[in-house]
């Protein structure tokens, strides 16, 4: 495990060392090739019909720890379509980006430690009794106040700015054992703004979690004829727009 950094390309492809990021302060660390990690990417394929395995549209897994306070600022998973001009970033003009995250709870957490997008209203039981149920009361302001000061955050930080969003938007809490599923483009290859998300901080206990990004064509550094038209090495019924969903 090494202090998280950025996530551009180079932290993921190269397992290059950036700049530590103040507004992400978990660790990290990538498992490339055990088996385990080849069954969650294979299994997480299956899941979304995506037609078959194919290792160039998925990043290793990314285990992540976040202690005590710590947390993620709210962020997109794509990356900008000017990222570099060595590689075709827009899915909307043939080029590929992330297309969809799978996050693993790998912990139970006593408080804290949710997966917030801020952009997305609070789920109401209409929609999800179970969830709603899970999710529990807020803490009291009180309480709240006491956490974020045991945690070390500062009020107004962005760490406790975010706590706000935690409680008032749509947010999971972390089970060990669980997973969601959430996409960064529209089904016409745009970037999903409303994707949005961020890590709570944790409030008390400790979060093991995992991600898994899964890209609409051949991601950064493993197209394997032209970075500048990725989705020219996909099969049609594989490209975007993805009317009648992939073919399972
Ligand atoms: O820890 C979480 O709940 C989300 C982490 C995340 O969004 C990321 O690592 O990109
Ligand atoms: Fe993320």
């Amino acid at each position: 495990m090494r202090p998280s950094t950025g996530g551009t390309h180079k932290a993921w492809n190269q397992g290059g060392s950036e700049a530590r990021l103040t507004t992400r302060t978990s660790e990290n660390a990538f498992d490339m090739q055990t088996k385990n990690a080849a069954n969650i990417k294979r299994r997480a394929f299956r899941l979304m019909r995506m037609g078959g395995y194919r290792e160039e549209l998925a990043d290793g897994i990314q285990i992540l720890r976040y202690e005590l306070g710590q947390a993620y600022v709210a962020h997109h998973d794509f990356f900008p379509e000017r990222q570099s001009d060595d590689h075709n970033w827009d899915p909307l003009r043939g080029g590929s980006n992330r297309l969809a995250t799978v996050f693993l709870y790998l912990s139970d957490v006593e408080y804290g430690g949710q997966t917030v997008f801020p952009l997305v209203d609070k789920l109401t039981s209409e929609k999800s009794e179970e969830l709603v149920r899970r999710l529990g009361d807020a803490p009291s302001e009180e309480m709240l106040k006491n956490f974020v000061a045991d945690a070390g955050l500062k009020t107004n930080s962005w760490e406790d700015k975010l706590i706000e969003k935690c409680y008032g938007r749509f947010a999971v809490p972390p089970r060990r054992g669980d997973a969601i599923l959430f996409y960064s483009q529209k089904p016409d290859g745009e970037m999903d703004r409303n994707s949005l998300h961020g890590a709570c901080p944790v409030l008390k206990g400790t979060k093991w979690g995992a991600n898994l990004w899964i890209w609409n064509s051949c991601r950064y550094s493993l197209c394997s004829v032209d970075p500048l038209n990725p989705v020219g090495e996909l099969p049609e019924e594989m490209s975007a727009p993805y009317e009648g969903g992939y073919v399972g």
